[in-house]
């Protein structure tokens, strides 16, 4: 059992040996994960003194104007897994293409794969509302020795070996799973050290809070219109509590402590929805299934769901076990 306050240095030691590949590469994954998210944590915690607020000016390949800190915390994750010759490819939201690392050499003889959503909540940014990061990590498919394709990327999210998330909030917390349980980490910013907060995570079976952009209620599937009338009906222990910030880590984070459900829907605008299945979806889900939760596209896991683009999206229904069930049913019986 995870001992509370812990450093996260310790217990990435002391569970190494938990990993069915434990080499100490993943470790030192986990470890330059850390590092790129204090020097993250460091700018968005001075962003209004600083200049790293507002748009760079460019568009990403999602076509959406990309802030200063999107692409800075891109290349700060990018450059520290790169140096730290572990990673053999890296994909992210703000790139458009994956990159191949090739390693020591040229050797292309690195074993993981990291697909990365740098900032998570980029509209909330530039008004002091929470922001996070999102990280997925599979080993490679194709041979070492031989430059990373497009297969080592498009595996479906139960192959992951580890993912997790990064909050920058009133606290920052790294939130992560390398397969054996869920376990939250508080930064002490006074000496820049995570310690274990959170063993153990839990999400609770249900709750009373639903998270959705209910400004786009019209152009919704009938079952979600269904299920979030359900919400607020005056029955039993409803109505719940509408809960939206708009990042989806701190909606997620939220609801994995108090319970709840966080849907983003296929739209009549976006038939896929909005999230990014590869770097959003993928590893929330992995996150809230070690935690006891589950996560779909309304209809199927999304854990099995074989990608096909590097940057498709799904629809997304996340979170405690018995909400997330009753939007399900919903959703079929509006088919
Ligand atoms: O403003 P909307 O349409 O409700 O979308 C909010 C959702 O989009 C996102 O901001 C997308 O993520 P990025 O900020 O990384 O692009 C999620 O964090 C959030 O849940
Ligand atoms: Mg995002
Ligand atoms: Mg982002």
């Amino acid at each position: 059992m995870p001992k509370k306050n812990q450093t996260l240095g310790e217990f990435i030691i002391e569970n190494q040996s938990e990993f069915q590949y434990s080499s100490g590469e993943l470790s030192r994954l986990i470890n330059s994960i850390r590092l790129a998210a204090k020097v993250v944590n460091h700018e968005v915690n001075k962003a209004g003194l600083v200049d790293i607020l507002g748009t760079a000016g460019e568009t990403n390949i999602q076509g959406e104007d990309q802030q200063k800190l999107d692409v800075y915390a891109n290349e700060v994750f990018i450059k520290t897994l790169t140096n730290r010759e572990i990673v053999c490819g890296i994909a992210s939201e703000e790139e458009d293409d994956f990159i191949t690392i090739k390693g020591r050499n040229e050797k292309n003889d690195n074993k993981y794969i990291v697909l990365i959503d740098p900032l998570d909540g980029s509209s909330n940014i530039d008004v002091n509302v929470s922001v996070g990061t999102i990280f997925s990590i599979y080993r490679r498919v194709t041979a070492s020795g031989t430059p990373v394709t497009m297969e080592d990327f498009l595996q479906p999210g139960n192959l992951q070996v580890a993912a997790g998330y990064i909050v920058y909030g009133t606290s920052t917390m790294i939130v992560y799973s390398t397969g054996h349980g869920v376990n939250g980490f508080t930064l002490n910013p006074a000496i820049g050290t995570y310690y274990l907060s959170h063993p153990n995570m839990r999400f609770p079976e249900t709750g009373n809070i639903y998270s959705v952009n209910e400004g786009n209620y019209i152009h919704f599937p009938q079952g979600v219109k269904n299920y979030i009338k359900y919400c607020q009906q005056e029955e039993g222990d409803r109505p719940y509590t509408s809960r939206y910030i708009g990042s989806l880590v701190s909606d997620f984070h939220r609801n994995m402590i108090k319970g709840g459900i966080y849907i983003y829907p296929n739209t009549s605008k976006d038939p896929e929805g909005k999230l990014r299945l590869l770097y959003e979806c993928n590893p929330i889900a992995y996150i809230a299934e070690q935690a006891g939760a589950k996560a779909s596209n309304g209809f199927m896991r999304i854990l099995d769901i074989k990608p096909t683009q590097l940057h498709q999206r799904v629809p997304f229904f996340c979170g405690s076990k018995l909400m997330v069930e009753k939007a399900e049913e919903f959703m079929k019986n509006a088919e």
